[in-house]
């Protein structure tokens, strides 16, 4: 069920089990979890390797069904992947045979869109991501950070109204993911998307996230769950407000990570 281009979608995990089972062996990345995620909030999950984050995220794109419990996207069952949930990953997998442009359009193909239209959304998503003057360009030809952009315009092409992120700047140089973070908070206040960004850095959830989600070791269980009121306009990383968050964040995954 696409939401409307200006507003975000819910989503709602109600006692989901995920369990993976391969040659006998069985493991439970999530266990009876419930998540309630309102229309345009920025939601950021942060816990220890293998707690279940991408699964997580992958439930709630429609990779995976849960073995058991429900997983709704605007009051819908997610029964697979679709264009109402936007996905980006560590890496920017773009197809390298296409285009930057044609890749933006790749996801707007069979949709009914006239080619001309497809075209003018997949621009107007790139000139959104900064990246309009090289739209004609293969993906080899960019820098890292500007994949990763082409990556975020390519999800976003069918104003999807939420975001999944995976750990989307966690292969990106310092500088770049400072800027990128910038970049993403203030698309994410101009498009009123949800978005749900999976990381490993506290200081990154800590600046981006409107509401900072700590899970335990897998299973992954929500052991912290805090709305951030850090104002949303120009965070200052050296305000004591950063800190005291940063702290608290921190404490708690090292708890979740502790045996
Ligand atoms: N396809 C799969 N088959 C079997 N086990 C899997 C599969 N995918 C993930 N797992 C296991 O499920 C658990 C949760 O994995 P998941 O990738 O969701 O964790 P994560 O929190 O995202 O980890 P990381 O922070 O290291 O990326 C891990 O123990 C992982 O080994």
């Amino acid at each position: 069920m696409p939401s409307r281009p200006d507003e975000g979608s819910a989503v709602a995990l109600r006692s989901v089990t995920h369990r993976y089972s391969s040659r006998g062996r069985h493991i439970d990345a999530l266990h009876t979890l419930d998540l309630s995620i309102s229309a345009g909030e920025f939601v950021v999950v942060v816990g220890p390797s293998g707690c279940g984050k991408s699964t997580l995220l992958g439930l709630i794109a429609g990779f995976h069904r849960p073995t058991t419990g429900t997983v709704q996207v605007d009051g819908a069952p997610v029964v697979g992947p679709g264009p109402d949930r936007g996905v980006v990953f560590q890496q920017p997998r773009l197809f390298p045979w296409l285009s930057v442009l044609g890749n933006v359009e790749f996801g707007l193909r069979g949709r009914g869109i006239s080619r001309a239209d497809r075209r003018a959304r997949a621009l107007a998503k790139l000139d959104q991501v900064g990246l309009a003057d090289v739209a004609g360009l293969r993906p080899y030809e960019l820098s890292g950070g500007m994949q990763q952009r082409a990556a975020i315009a390519r999800a976003l092409a069918p104003d999807p109204g939420v975001l999944l992120m995976d750990e989307p700047f966690a292969a990106l140089d310092a500088l770049t993911r400072d800027r990128m973070q910038e970049e993403l908070r203030a698309l994410w206040r101009d498009t009123g998307r949800t978005v749900l960004f999976v990381t490993h850095s506290i200081d990154e959830a800590v600046y981006l996230g409107t509401r900072i989600i700590v899970f335990s070791a897998r299973p992954g269980r929500v052991v912290l769950d805090e709305a951030s009121d850090i104002p949303a306009q120009g965070r200052d990383r050296d305000h004591p407000d950063f800190g005291t968050l940063r702290t608290r964040i921190s404490t708690a995954v090292r708890s979740a990570a502790a045996p």
